[in-house]
């Protein structure tokens, strides 16, 4: 196996490593954007550079331990890999295993694309720009931290989705990804607070584990809600049916005014409406998308995850929602963390394909 970490490199090799990578399955519509984008001259000169393996390009192109690869990088689609893309507006990293791929952009930590065997389970919406020209990603899996939802102070969902965090080769490796975000003077300026996230990606052949931890460098405690308002790509929103163990749980419609938590009574959830529904403390654990059309997603939450959101704009078009639903791993109530301590939660996707 041969995992590597393509540098900022100028001319040909970012171009001639995404050829490669791209021909064999291209992950999502920016990737071949920006082939397409390339030009002709540096794309065949890349080419050729892939197809010499690293020779003449030792000093750019390394391992996640700075280690020179020992094969061709051409190998690298075909096994467990871990490609750093910063040709275009927005950064991203793309990871191979097997046959599941997936990326994740610099741009909010933000997984845009998870396929096994070509089938796409992360969902995005139709709104959404990757060419640097909206502030934030729509769709894909946002971490909002240190904020889920509205607020006064801080913008909607928090401001970690809209930063871009930093890629961190030392700690990634074959399919991995470790990504990650300190304070500003920007973010001190609305959450005063010293702190380290890190977002650590991992593609298996067949699954995506993530994990989020936050840690605390202040001197005092800090505050925070956070969550990940997963977007998953469904067939038809209409024939979905989310199962999970919501029998007795409360649920709380956040659409009525007021929203006034009562108990729910099925395992199943089914969404034929506006949704945008809380179910309080039924993680950790286990929620399953059953699609008809495409076959079945665990979402597997633990850690500090404690509740589900599920929220589809039910009838609005423009934003896609026939072909996405948010069933999102959430700590909706307060963290409150002591200087010098971490929180952590987990989320792994298991899909099975129809
Ligand atoms: O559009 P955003 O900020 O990505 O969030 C999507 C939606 O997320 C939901 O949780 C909010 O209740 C909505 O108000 C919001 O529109």
């Amino acid at each position: 196996m041969s995992a590597f970490v393509l540098e900022n490199v100028p001319g040909v090799s970012s171009a001639g490593v995404k050829l490669q990578a791209s021909s064999q399955a291209p992950c999502n519509s920016a990737t071949s954007m920006r082939i397409s984008e390339a030009s002709r001259s540096s794309l065949l000169a890349g080419a050729a550079a892939a197809v010499a393996g690293w020779v003449g390009r030792s000093r750019n192109v390394r391992d996640a331990k700075g280690v020179r690869p020992a094969r061709a990088v051409t190998a690298v689609a075909r096994h467990a890999g871990t490609e750093l893309d910063e040709y275009g507006p927005w950064s991203f990293v793309k990871l191979v295993n097997g046959d599941s791929e997936a990326t994740v952009y610099l741009r909010g930590a933000h997984v845009t694309s998870f396929k096994v065997a070509g089938v796409e389970w992360i969902g995005m919406r139709a709104d959404c720009k990757l060419d640097g020209t909206k502030q934030n990603i729509s769709g894909g899996i946002p971490i909002c931290f240190p904020q889920f939802g509205p607020g006064e102070v801080i913008v909607q969902h928090g401001f970690a989705r809209n930063m871009d965090w930093k890629f961190l080769a030392e700690e990634s490796s074959d399919g991995v990804c470790v990504l990650e975000l300190t304070e500003t003077e920007e973010t001190k300026k609305v959450w005063p607070h010293e702190f380290r996230c890190k977002f650590k990606v991992e593609l298996k052949d067949g699954e995506l584990d993530t994990s989020l931890k936050v840690e605390n460098l202040s001197k005092s405690d800090c505050e925070f809600s956070c969550g990940l308002h997963s977007y998953w790509n469904v067939s038809d929103i209409d024939a979905l049916i989310v199962k999970g163990d919501f029998n007795g749980c409360m649920k709380t419609d956040r659409t009525a005014d007021p929203p006034t938590p009562f108990e729910y009574k099925q395992d199943e959830i089914t969404i034929n409406s506006f949704a945008d529904e809380m179910y309080g403390k039924v993680l950790p654990g286990t929620v399953v998308l059953e699609d008809p059309g495409k076959g079945e997603l665990q979402i597997k939450s633990g850690g500090g995850w404690k509740d589900v959101v599920v929220w589809n704009p039910y009838g609005d078009d423009k934003v896609g929602y026939k072909t996405f639903v948010c069933v999102e791993s959430v700590e909706t109530e307060t963290v409150s963390l002591a200087a010098g301590k971490a929180w952590e939660a987990t989320m792994d996707l298991v899909p099975r394909n129809k």
